[in-house]
């Protein structure tokens, strides 16, 4: 049976405290080794993520049925979407100084996922995780514990503040008024 916890460490339910200048500059200059391997980075996690977590294909109508990873691989809407997370990210990563901008971005992802795309908001916790395994596997050299420990706290912060944003727009009052 699939497990519902996250692979890695990140607690979306723990508010973490806000980057330090340090923490910035290690996630900004691992970021730019990943970004430049962006399509094949973002591929990798998305396969491992509907892989290991099937349920999480349900909200993706032209390969919620496939189970083949080299099939899941080749599905455009999944390369699509892995296009998007990985620019979601880097614009988070280029915007750290700029706390509105990251605000904005988060509100927007958070908006469209819980209204529009009604993905239970366990699934960002999920992917975190997964993002996390894969970096670590794929860029060794740059994954050192001080970035690995960087990148678990922004990916929480990323997942707290999506979480807030699906508190905002009644999240909780929909999904129980649904059962
Ligand atoms: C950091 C995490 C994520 C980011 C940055 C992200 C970003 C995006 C963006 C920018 C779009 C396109 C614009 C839109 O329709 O709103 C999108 C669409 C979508 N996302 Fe995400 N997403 C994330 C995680 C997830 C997760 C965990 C799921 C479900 C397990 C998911 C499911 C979807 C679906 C179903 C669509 C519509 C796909 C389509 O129409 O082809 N997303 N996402």
């Amino acid at each position: 049976m699939e497990k519902m916890q996250g692979e890695g460490e990140v607690d979306h339910l723990a508010q973490p405290s806000p980057l330090t200048d340090r923490e910035k500059v290690v996630i900004q200059e691992s970021w730019t080794k990943v970004y430049q391997n962006c399509d094949d980075t973002g591929v990798t996690i998305l396969v491992r993520l509907f892989v290991n977590f099937p349920s999480s294909k349900q909200y993706f109508s032209q390969f919620k049925h496939i189970e083949e990873a080299e099939e899941l691989q080749r599905s455009a809407q999944l390369r699509k979407h892995a296009r998007r997370v990985m620019d979601a990210i880097n614009t988070l990563v280029e915007s750290l100084d700029n706390s509105d901008k990251v605000a904005s971005v988060l509100k927007l992802v958070g908006k469209a996922h819980a209204l529009r795309h009604k993905v239970e908001p366990v699934y960002f916790k999920i992917l975190s995780g997964v993002i996390l395994e894969v970096l670590g596997e794929a860029f060794p050299e740059v994954m050192t514990p001080e970035v690995a420990a960087a990148w678990t706290k922004l990916l929480a912060t990323i997942c707290c503040g999506i979480t807030a944003i699906y508190e905002e727009v009644g999240w909780n009052k929909l999904s129980t008024s649904t059962g």
